[in-house]
């Protein structure tokens, strides 16, 4: 071969990204007469047995062996859909690295809705319009339907079947005298434009403020990291919304924003409506399957403007993102901890940064990363230290359940009980909190001291009384609620220890048989809209009483809502890993935030068996910077982070000796130097989880070194025994 041949040949080299866990491109064979596509273009590629779409890639990224031009197998075809663009590649890239995931695996998240990139299927509508021949006959069905479609419209046949109450026949045969036209139209209608109001909300001082610093940013188009810090009903939603107004003023601009799963209900689309007219366009996991292909399809187009979703929503591949918001940026729910282990809100920072556009955190509750940024000048911080219009913060009081506790086998202090029945008595609503789902959190044998639990976890089976079943919360297994001891067979021995929402509702039932009452957690609001309905109802006035897990705490405003009550405040503490204290802080804070957000001024009851304890004090005092500030000074001086970085270890396999050993071999090769610290091996809280057995380790280094390097090395100096598995997890909030 000439010189000239094979570099023509090589031209015809292409490197795909593969939706697959690999750790880098593959090389494929542009064959046929068309130039090979350029780094972003969708292709159709064999992958083993299968074809599957991948992104043309920028291969010299990643090193590897090269595979000779003649062992390449051919590239199927090209896909015609819009190229990724280079922002989203680089970022497939970078999350690649930071997390020690294959890249594949990254992109997989960017084009996940295979269906999309097939080309929308077309549906056939009819119309009529004037002028149009009129059928033969005119009998009282044909009639029902011509006078149904004189507005103009176009539908579907089954849609005029439905409205006019007519058979499929009678439209068929007005389609074929030609009194109906037919056309084809894609399934997927593009989403309305959002059309901002002429009048926002007049805005506070703080808050006009800080819209004015986002809506400069937003308009100098270029990446500025924002934290909106404000407390608990000062609006920091209406403020963000003024920079989705500015960013809105260029045509072709979109805009993400983030919210915690279970944030994304009602009352935030209404808000938005009302700003802009429309629904935003929206990405979760409940839209179903045409919802994402139309979703997806219309985001990369660059149609869709403003699109809110959960976390998964941050690798849409939009096409002119000017704007990220992650609202409740502190919520733990934004750390994914199933197959890519990846924090959302810190890979938004850097897709801003590559995308060129300003960032906006926003939270009552700012994470103490986020926190440090901001101190540390990365992050501008913006403050709204006072709730909007007449709204106070709630008062607080601490009951001290040592001394003022309820009876045995209750679980409401007096205090409390005596305030809901105040009230109940106003016509002012109560909610109560408590973040356990189901009855009890372990059922025990009185006779012979045995306690059940999940035979493939080492858990406690939790009874869900209204099934008659025991459910493991972390496999799913689950059990008829037996009648006799398990282990001793002794009948009516098992007793129930520690309270659940539904033990609960049956104390509040008791206490107020009268109280309108409802629980709100993901075992009661299932289906979708349920929460959209409960909400619905909280806000006119059909409830008096709502009893919920950490769902409740999520941005809701009611304002009938006066008195909160944390039944176990102390919950969150035990067993206290790294980040205990803050996120039960947060998590009270939030939750505390529900009450006095009208006119009417609310208040916090926090039962503690340990009121001295930083948390409870901070929330007590309302000092949550003191408290923050105390949180800081000890993780600087452990050199935890944001002060030093961490990387945890899972050994997990069916085989207990093979991890042990896996274990041991990890430890013998493990990094050495200043400032490294690994510890472990040791079994992890969860020792078993769906049958593996789970050993830990942790890595601590300083915030200077690059600690995925360590862990590659260290990774590849080590064999896992047989069948056992190593994840890794950087920046570990689980450390279960
Ligand atoms: N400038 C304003 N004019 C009129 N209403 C406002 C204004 N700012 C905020 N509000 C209203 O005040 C209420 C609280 O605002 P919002 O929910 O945005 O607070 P938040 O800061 O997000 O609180 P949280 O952190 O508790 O979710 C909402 O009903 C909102 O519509
Ligand atoms: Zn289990």
């Amino acid at each position: 071969m000439t010189a000239e041949s094979d570099d023509m040949g090589e031209a015809r080299r292409i490197s795909v990204m593969v939706p697959a866990p690999l750790d880098s491109p593959l090389d494929y064979l542009w064959a046929g007469d068309m130039p090979a596509p350029a780094p972003g273009h969708l292709v159709e590629v064999p992958l083993g047995k299968r074809r599957v779409i991948g992104g043309v890639w920028d291969g010299g990224r990643y090193k590897g062996r090269q595979v000779a031009l003649a062992k390449l197998k051919p590239a199927i075809r090209p896909v015609d859909a819009a190229p990724l663009d280079a922002a989203l590649m680089k970022l497939v890239d970078w999350v690649a690295a930071y997390t020690m995931s294959a890249p594949g695996m990254i992109l997989k998240m960017c084009l996940s809705v295979p269906e999309a990139l097939e080309g929308v299927p077309v549906r056939k509508h009819l119309f009529w319009r004037e002028g149009l021949s009129a059928p033969d006959k005119l009998t009282p069905a044909r009639k029902a339907v011509l006078t149904l479609m004189a507005d103009g419209i176009a539908r579907t046949p089954s849609e005029i079947g439905e409205l006019a109450g007519v058979s499929a026949a009678v439209i068929k045969g007005l389609e074929e005298q030609g009194a109906l036209v037919a056309e084809m139209r894609p399934v997927d209608q593009p989403f309305a434009v959002p059309m901002p109001k002429a009048e926002g909300p007049v805005l506070g001082r703080e808050q006009q403020t800080a819209a004015d610093s986002i809506s400069a940013a937003v308009a100098a188009k270029d990446f500025a990291p924002f934290l909106l810090d404000g407390i608990t009903g000062s609006g920091k939603t209406e403020v963000y919304f003024e920079g989705v107004v500015e960013a809105l003023k260029d045509p072709t601009a979109q805009i993400l924003v983030l919210l915690p799963e279970i944030a994304l209900t009602a009352q935030w689309f209404d808000r938005f409506a009302d700003r802009f007219g429309v629904e935003p366009v929206v990405w979760h996991s409940d839209i179903g399957q045409a919802g994402r292909r139309r979703a997806w399809g219309e985001i990369a187009a660059g149609r869709a403007r403003v699109v809110v979703g959960a976390r998964s929503a941050l690798f849409l591949p939009f096409r002119n993102l000017r704007l990220i918001i992650v609202d409740e940026e502190h919520d733990p729910s934004y750390k994914q901890e199933e197959g890519v282990i990846y924090h959302a809100r810190d890979m938004a920072v850097v897709r801003a940064k590559f995308e060129a556009c300003p960032l906006v955190l926003a939270s009552a509750t700012p994470s103490m990363e986020s926190r440090v940024n901001a101190k540390a000048g990365r992050y501008k911080e913006l403050r709204l230290t006072e709730r909007h219009g007449a709204a106070e913060l709630p008062a607080m009081r601490v009951i001290d359940m040592r001394h003022e506790g309820p009876a045995s086998g209750e679980w409401i202090a007096p205090m409390l009980a005596s305030a809901i029945e105040d009230r109940l008595g106003r016509g002012e609503q109560s909610m109560l909190f408590l973040n356990r789902r189901g009855y009890a959190p372990l059922t025990l044998c009185r006779t012979c001291g045995h306690r059940i639990e999940c035979p493939a976890c080492s858990a406690w089976l939790v009874e869900h009384r209204s099934e008659r079943r025991l459910v493991c919360h972390h496999c799913g297994h689950s059990m008829r609620t037996p009648d006799n001891c398990p282990e001793c067979d002794d009948t009516g021995s098992l007793v129930p220890c520690g309270p659940g929402v539904e033990r609960l509702q049956e104390e509040v039932t008791a206490r107020f048989p009268t109280a309108r009452l409802a629980v709100m957690t993901s075992d009661t609001l299932t289906r979708p809209g349920d929460m959209a309905r409960m909400v619905a109802m909280i806000e006119s006035g059909a409830l008096d009483i709502v009893i919920g897990t950490q769902i409740v705490t999520k941005g809701y405003h009611f304002p009938n809502l006066t008195c909160v009550g944390v039944i176990d405040a102390d919950l969150g503490l035990r067993g206290g890993d790294l980040r205990a204290g803050e996120r039960t802080w947060q998590q009270l804070v939030q939750v505390a935030g529900r009450a006095g957000r009208g006119d009417k001024p609310g208040t916090v009851f926090l039962q503690s068996y340990d009121p001295a304890h930083p948390v409870v004090a901070a929330i007590a005092t309302g000092d949550g910077e003191a408290f923050m500030e105390a949180e800081e000074a000890e993780r600087s001086r452990f050199h935890m982070p944001p002060f030093g970085r961490l990387a945890a270890l899972v050994i997990s396999g069916p085989d207990l000796a093979a991890v042990v050993e896996t274990g041991r071999r990890l430890a013998r090769a493990a990094p050495q130097g200043d400032g490294i610290h690994v510890l472990g091996p040791a079994p992890a809280p969860l020792a078993r989880l769906r049958g593996l057995h789970r050993h830990r380790m942790l890595v601590q280094t300083g915030r200077d070194t690059l600690i995925q390097d360590l862990v590659a090395g260290w990774l590849g100096r080590v064999k896992p025994a047989s069948a056992v598995k190593i994840r890794v997890d950087i920046d570990p909030y689980s450390f279960m």
